[in-house]
């Protein structure tokens, strides 16, 4: 019961093969024979050992007994059995524990006379005589035993191995547990020793007479025998780990009430403490009994309820267990290893069969059921030096990094684990691999955005230069960027055109696909010869050319501006100085802007694009040039895109993908005055929802241009399927016009149209009906006002303006159809109402600034004034442009379309067309006076 001085103690639970698994206490009854004094007290043997298990209570017909007559336990001994067969069959196997390194005790519990000294003694002597046995058997092994004795008398410690009675004193040591300070712990010699020592013990221990017995023990002896082993081959080297443990051998003074023995004075003051110390242990056992029945009952609960969690669980077993009375007593204080904790427990419950014993013996035996129930969990006990211990330490430290490098055994729970961790690094290693393509897209967006920025900027400069050139010079030009790959010397070619790939001499997909754009417009009465074309020369990069071709022999022929030619070819074959190796369509669109900004003191080629942009659609296709321009991202796509028919007349309008990836081909005036489209008649350059865009991509100085190309683009094609001969009044073959100009309007992908009525007086009435309607839609539609200006002013009423109405009035109504329905916000193609009325907005704003700068004075005044707008109110001039074209009357309109004409020099452009065509582009009062203009006064004061 001493501490182990400069060692320490380790529980291992794994030891050899022992593990520290609960097991309950052993408990065993032994029933003695009737004692002398009770065979002469004539007693009778109540009780009976009906078999090695079980103890009978025979006298069942006693009077008013309420008590179980049968108890079963691990072992019953009758009264026959001596004590070594006790021994052996129900505590050898509990005592020998100890030679394991694991702390055993053995208790004998009973009345007084029950035969508990009798029965200890023989235990102790059989269990030591094992111990030395095992020793010589191992050999191997070196023992050391050592032996201490105590007794409890009165709760006071006394040494039994001392002839010092002065108690012990008892503490508490937080891993050693309960330790008697100066205990004698004698080294056994050998079995005289161990005699000799017993003897000293019984000599010393408080035995007293009482009525039941002549020498009763009157106070608890625990014998200790402490066994030490280590192997022989690691002795003094230092890092030896020994085996330590302790068999306690506890004779309790018997369990009697006093009152039963007839005690007094001394015997009774004995009697109270032997109680107290009894009662305490029989509560500490009861409670270890209740803790230990009422865990099982609490896991039974949890299980059945499914919320198994072993933190809760535990918290629910300490809880119930509560507090267990150890410190009560000495006995329980010193025995509380025993009882419930690190130790294998037997209790020998020792009986009297008599019959004047029954109440006791009854006691005894529910103390006995009571300690069956209580679970101890004895583990191996492993002394090791400093040295051993640090070196156990390594080697554990070194086993559970081992553990953690290397993969689990495979088990089925290893099994899920690695499986788990391969999931888990497949994982990672595709968001690794996902990280680093979104880190490479990233990068090349933001490469993408700086070269467009780069872009940007040069369009801006050379558009700044191109500004500066229109603003200070004379000449008009058809201008248009043109980006071809096309060599110099030779004609600009169709180039999409399979009929004149031989003419060029090269293979146009060679080409760039967004480099293939060619302006070429052919001039009605024109002849190669006379074909005049103004090098605008605006950019460095841009080729001009007028083309002309004649349908009748198939050919395209071009004059490219001297210019082009004296650039040489070096210039020309560098693709990369024209900027267009891998331009967007909106750089390619702001390319052919710039030259033709509507507002170039005012506005940015950024603002203007948007502007179009936001109305039209975001990819720009040109009825005015002959531009062959691919949206496909590969000549088989194009091709693909070229081949699409058109399957009715949403096919064409922007947001489907036929009408925004058509292909273009160049408008070309025949060498006659008829106008025509090379090769392929209708389906491009047809009135469309591009038109929309067409004449908003047209800028103010440029609108001569713009105008030039809104006729030529859409007048054309009437002119040559229907309205040439209806002018000229020759004799045309109706049937086949019809045939020729509904295929024109098929092709286009417009889906069936009307033909325009036959006599003009039909016409006059559906012309001013449609144009109406149109202008009602304009403004349901905010289309921009210079779109509206433009197609008011140049579609008059001509029957040839029928289909270009037609097809304004079905691509108006769509739109405003899109817009009810609720598409706001459409993607590509979808134009955004928002947007359109942003750009509305920007283009009244434009307005207020041409106002400034293209009004005198005194026409703004007159404007002014005439629209009611007070000279002296602030913003005239935006509240003159918020009125524009503000409600669908006739009289307005005619005003807010002159208005507008003056502000981007419609008159000016008119007359260079006319001049440069022979073709009368502005209104013709005499013909059409009728349809358009009602207030020809206000038109002429501004025009
Ligand atoms: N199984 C037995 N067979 C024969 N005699 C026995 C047996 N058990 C006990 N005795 C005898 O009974 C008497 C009392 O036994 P013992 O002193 O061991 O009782 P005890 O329980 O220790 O009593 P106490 O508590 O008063 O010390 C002794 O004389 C003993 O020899």
């Amino acid at each position: 019961m001493g501490g182990i001085g400069g060692e320490e103690v380790v529980k291992l639970e794994k030891m050899q093969g022992v593990s520290g698994c609960e097991e309950k206490i052993i408990v065993l009854i032994r029933l003695r024979p009737l004692s002398e004094k009770e065979n002469a007290a004539n007693e009778s043997e109540d009780w009976e050992c009906i078999n090695d298990t079980t103890i009978l209570y025979r006298n069942t017909l006693r009077e008013g007994s309420t008590f179980p007559s049968a108890y079963t336990f691990d072992k019953v001994f009758r009264g026959a059995c001596a004590t070594r067969q006790v021994y052996e069959e129900g505590a050898r196997e509990i005592a020998l524990s100890v030679v394991n390194g694991i702390n055993s005790t053995i208790f004998a519990y009973g009345q007084t006379s029950s035969g508990k000294t009798y029965t200890m003694i023989g235990i102790t002597e059989y269990a030591v005589a094992d111990i030395f046995d095992y020793m010589n058997k191992h050999e191997e092994r070196a023992f050391v035993l050592k032996l201490s004795a105590i007794e409890i008398y009165n709760e006071i410690v006394r040494d039994l191995l001392s002839t010092d009675n002065s108690p012990l004193r008892l503490r508490d040591d937080p891993e050693r547990g309960p330790i008697l300070e100066n205990l004698t712990e004698e080294t056994l010699q050998d079995w005289g020793h161990l005699e000799g020592l017993l003897s000293l013990c019984e000599a010393q221990r408080h035995v007293g007479e009482t009525s039941l017995n002549e020498k009763s023990s009157r106070s608890h002896q625990i014998i200790r025998l402490t066994i030490e082993s280590s192997a022989r081959e690691f002795l003094g080297k230092g890092n030896s780990a020994t085996l330590s443990a302790s068999v306690n051998f506890v004779d309790l003074a018997g369990s009697e009430r006093a009152s039963q023995v007839s005690s007094a004075g001394v015997r009774l003051k004995e009697g109270c403490h032997i109680n107290r110390s009894l009662l305490t242990l029989s509560t500490v056992i009861r409670k270890l009994r209740l803790s230990i029945s009422s865990s099982a009952y609490v896991v039974s609960l949890v299980y059945s309820v499914s919320i198994v969690d072993n933190l809760h669980l535990g918290y629910l077993i300490k809880g119930r267990q509560g507090h267990i009375n150890y410190r009560d007593s000495k006995l329980t204080r010193i025995l509380q290893p025993c009882l419930g904790g690190n130790a294998k427990t037997a209790i020998i419950c020792t009986l009297s069969p008599a019959r004047s014993h029954v109440e006791q013996t009854r006691n005894t035996l529910l103390f006995a059921c009571c300690a069956k129930e209580v679970t101890t969990k004895a583990q191996v006990n492993v002394v090791m030096s400093d040295k051993a211990l640090v070196k156990q330490l390594q080697k554990e430290v070194a086993r559970l990094e081992s553990e953690l490098r290397t993969p689990a055994p495979a088990t089925s729970d290893g099994d899920y684990t690695a499986a788990l961790l391969r999931k888990k690094d497949l994982q990672i290693n595709k968001m690794e691999k996902e990280i680093r393509e979104l880190t490479k897209q990233r990068d090349l967006a933001q490469s993408k955005v700086e070269d467009l920025l780069r872009r940007v900027e040069k369009d801006q400069i050379s558009r700044k230069e191109e500004e500066d050139i229109w603003e200070g010079g004379d000449s008009l030009s058809v201008s248009s960027s043109i980006c071809g790959p096309h060599r110099p010397g030779e004609s600009i070619r169709e180039f999409n055109n399979p009929r004149y790939n031989g003419d060029i001499g090269s293979n146009p997909d060679e080409y760039p696909e967004d480099c293939k754009e060619v302006l070429c417009v052919e001039l009605e009465g024109s002849s190669r010869d006379n074909l005049e074309y103004v090098d605008q020369s605006v950019n460095n990069n841009e080729d001009l050319a007028l083309s002309t071709s004649e349908e009748e022999n198939g050919s395209i022929q071009e004059i490219s501006n001297s210019s082009n030619e004296a650039r040489g070819e070096s210039q020309v074959q560098d693709n990369s100085s024209c900027g267009m190796q891998e331009q967007r369509p909106h750089d390619v669109r702001t390319t052919i802007i710039s030259p033709v900004c509507p507002y170039p003191d005012e506005q940015s080629p950024q603002a203007m694009s948007e502007n179009m942009s936001n109305f039209m659609n975001s990819k720009l296709t040109r009825s005015w040039s002959c531009t062959e321009y691919h949206m496909a991202d590969s000549p088989e796509r194009a091709g693909e895109i070229e081949r699409t028919p058109a399957n009715g007349f949403e096919k064409g309008f922007f947001g489907r993908p036929g009408g925004l990836r058509r292909k273009f081909h160049p408008l070309s005036y025949g060498s006659s005055t008829k106008l025509s489209r090379n090769g392929s008649p209708s389906s491009i350059g047809s009135p469309s929802a591009d038109d929309f865009g067409n004449s908003m991509r047209t800028s103010v100085d440029e609108n001569i241009t713009s105008i030039q190309t809104f006729v030529a683009g859409m007048k054309e094609m009437v002119e040559l399927e229907y309205g040439k001969q209806l002018v000229a009044g020759q004799d045309q073959d109706m049937e086949g016009k019809q045939y020729k100009f509904e295929k024109n309007v098929k092709d286009v992908g417009m889906g069936p149209m009307f033909m325009a009525p036959g006599t003009p007086l039909d016409w006059s009435v559906q012309f001013k009906r449609q144009q109406k309607e149109i202008i009602e839609l304009w403004q349901s539609c905010y289309v921009p006002l210079t779109h509206r200006t433009y197609f008011f002013l140049l579609f008059q009423g001509d029957p040839a303006d029928y289909i270009y109405l037609e097809v304004e009035h079905r691509k108006l109504s769509f739109l405003k159809e899109t817009f009810s329905d609720g598409n706001l916000t459409g993607k590509d193609g979808v134009i955004k109402l928002a947007s359109s009325m942003k750009a509305l907005r920007r283009e009244k704003e434009m307005f207020v600034k041409l106002m400034q700068k293209r009004l005198s004075e005194e026409e703004r005044n007159g404007v002014f004034k005439e629209w009611g707008i007070a000279l002296n109110s602030k913003r005239r001039r935006m509240q003159l442009a918020n009125r524009l074209w503000s409600n669908t009357d006739m009289k307005h309109v005619v005003e807010s379309a002159e208005i507008i004409a003056k502000l981007i020099r419609f008159s000016e452009q008119g007359k260079v067309l006319k001049e440069m065509f022979g073709f009368s582009f502005t209104p013709q009062l005499t013909r059409r006076s009728s349809f358009t203009w009602r207030n020809r006064n206000s038109r002429a004061s501004l025009l």
